[in-house]
């Protein structure tokens, strides 16, 4: 059985992070989304997103897209079919009408985790941390996409695990014992049969 991760929360909840951690850990496979938005410090095409102009993200096919911030950002099928051939749990970041599509189009498929933290000076200090100007932060924080998903928006409120990531070794552990609940097992390979 397939499944999709979707995650998703408010700008420095921590979901690139938790991805990370999906995909190092659990061996989920990553799904790369499209964007128009500039590059971090750090961040590599190809590796954090597909970064992308506003002609070469028109020529993609989208199971879904969005505008955030005045950018666009968009996630196709083929990534996500790419990402199954690699195995059968995959993770997305996506925003949280993003994860309204995934849950209407692949509700079989779909488990949606909304991160949050306890409070939102945190998030402000993680933005600082990962290097983003200040003034950048505050247009993405005032923006209506990053205010809606300051909250868990309604149409998620009965589909969606919540899950505070404060701290870092307790998340850890709320997310191993959520994967249980949900049926996460890891792959069995030709190598491990027999182990
Ligand atoms: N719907 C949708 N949202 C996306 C996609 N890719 C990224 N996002 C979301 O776009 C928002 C902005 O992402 P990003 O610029 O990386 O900022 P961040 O939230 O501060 O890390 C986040 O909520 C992401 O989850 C996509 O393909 N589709
Ligand atoms: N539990 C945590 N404790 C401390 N720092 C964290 C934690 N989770 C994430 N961070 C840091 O916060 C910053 C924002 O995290 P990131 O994953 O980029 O957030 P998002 O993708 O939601 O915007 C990064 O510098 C990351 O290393």
């Amino acid at each position: 059985m397939k499944h999709v991760v979707v995650i998703s929360g408010a700008p420095g909840t921590g979901k690139t992070t938790v991805r990370n951690y999906l995909t190092d850990q659990y061996k989920m496979a990553k799904i790369l989304t499209h964007t128009t938005r500039p590059k971090r410090l750090g961040e590599e095409d190809g590796r954090d997103y597909y970064f992308e102009s506003e002609e070469s993200f028109a020529q993609n096919h989208y199971l879904e897209f969005v505008d955030y911030d005045d950018k666009k950002y968009g996630s196709s099928v083929e990534g996500l079919h790419r990402a199954w051939e690699q195995n059968d749990w995959a993770v997305i970041v996506l925003d949280s009408q993003g994860a309204c599509s995934y849950l209407e189009q692949m509700p079989a498929e779909t488990l949606v985790l909304y991160l949050k933290t306890a409070d939102q000076q945190k998030q402000l200090q993680r933005l600082e941390s990962r290097g983003d100007s200040a003034a950048l932060i505050k247009k993405r924080l005032a923006s209506q996409e990053a205010q809606r998903d300051l909250k868990l928006p309604q149409a998620l409120e009965q589909q969606a695990h919540s899950m505070v990531n404060d701290d870092w070794e307790q998340t850890k552990h709320f997310l191993a014992a959520w994967l249980t609940q949900v049926g996460w097992q890891p792959e069995t390979t030709e190598e491990s049969v027999g182990e």
